[in-house]
């Protein structure tokens, strides 16, 4: 990955290009001429979510991606996120991606709406954690903003948490604002206290992604897919990804 070490490296999640490509039987749009153009765009990586059901990404999509950057973005990164219970250990087994986001979604989730919680789940994740560390893949844990639970989540073995923003997307104009964006302030800083990186996604769009990264210290990824793709329907993929990189930058301004 190529961002510098204070900036926040965005990572498109192609959820939602391959949702409307299953809509039919041709082939477009294609989720691999969109990480070809993002990643020319400036994108530092690529994100998928191949749930059990494909919904949208498949497992033919995730290797085809994995061989796609391995060959012509070797400084890109893959992010593989899933339930480590349910069919992602194979894709870390199988493509090891330089990270693997485990997510604690049902299989029938309409999407992610939860982070792991300890010290219920840290007995199952650890032996899995370490498998995924083996093969050489970095571990991000998709957390609730819960500083008390980012000791826990290191002490399990993982790499990075993800700061699952949805809480923070909800809560932007409501009179709650200020103190959920100091939670999550709050919940970056415990993690990086007990040895963890930080990572953030769910609903980070244009509008919210500069506050966020200028007021939640030390975000080294965002993956972000639903407004992306969205803004990419009226923008085109390489002004979308341009104008995220130019909210990131703006949020390093401020900083
Ligand atoms: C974990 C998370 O918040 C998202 O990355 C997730 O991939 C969204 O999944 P859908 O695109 O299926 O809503
Ligand atoms: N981990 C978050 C992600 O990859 C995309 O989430 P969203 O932007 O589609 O909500």
């Amino acid at each position: 990955m190529t961002t510098s070490s204070s900036s926040t490296a965005l990572s498109v999640n192609l959820n939602k290009v391959a949702l409307v490509r299953n809509t039919r039987h041709l082939g477009i749009p294609s989720v691999l001429f969109a990480a070809s153009v993002c990643l020319d765009a400036g994108a530092h990586g690529i994100t998928v979510h191949p749930r059990p059901d494909a919904r949208h990404i498949r497992a033919q999509d995730v290797h085809e991606l994995s061989a796609l950057l391995a060959r012509d973005w070797p400084n890109a990164e893959f992010n593989i996120e899933g339930n480590p219970f349910h069919n992602l250990m194979d894709f870390v087994r199988e493509c090891r991606p330089h990270q693997a986001t485990f997510v604690p979604d049902s299989e029938s989730q309409a999407t992610s709406d939860h982070g792991w919680t300890f010290p219920d789940d840290a007995d199952r994740l650890r032996p899995l954690i370490a498998e995924a560390k083996s093969l050489g893949v970095r571990v991000s844990l998709f957390m609730d903003p819960a500083p008390e639970m980012m000791a826990a989540a290191k002490a399990v073995g993982a790499d990075r948490v993800e700061l699952y923003t949805e809480g923070y997307a909800a809560s932007r104009g409501t009179s709650r604002a200020g103190a959920v964006l100091a939670l999550y302030a709050d919940a970056a800083r415990a993690a990086q206290a007990a040895g963890l990186e930080v990572n953030a996604g769910h609903d980070l769009s244009r509008d919210n992604l500069t506050e966020f990264l200028r007021d939640v210290p030390g975000v080294k990824e965002v993956s972000i897919g639903h407004a992306f793709v969205s803004d990419a329907l009226e923008l085109g993929y390489t002004a979308t990804t341009r104008d995220y990189l130019r909210c990131i930058d703006e949020s390093q301004r401020a900083a």
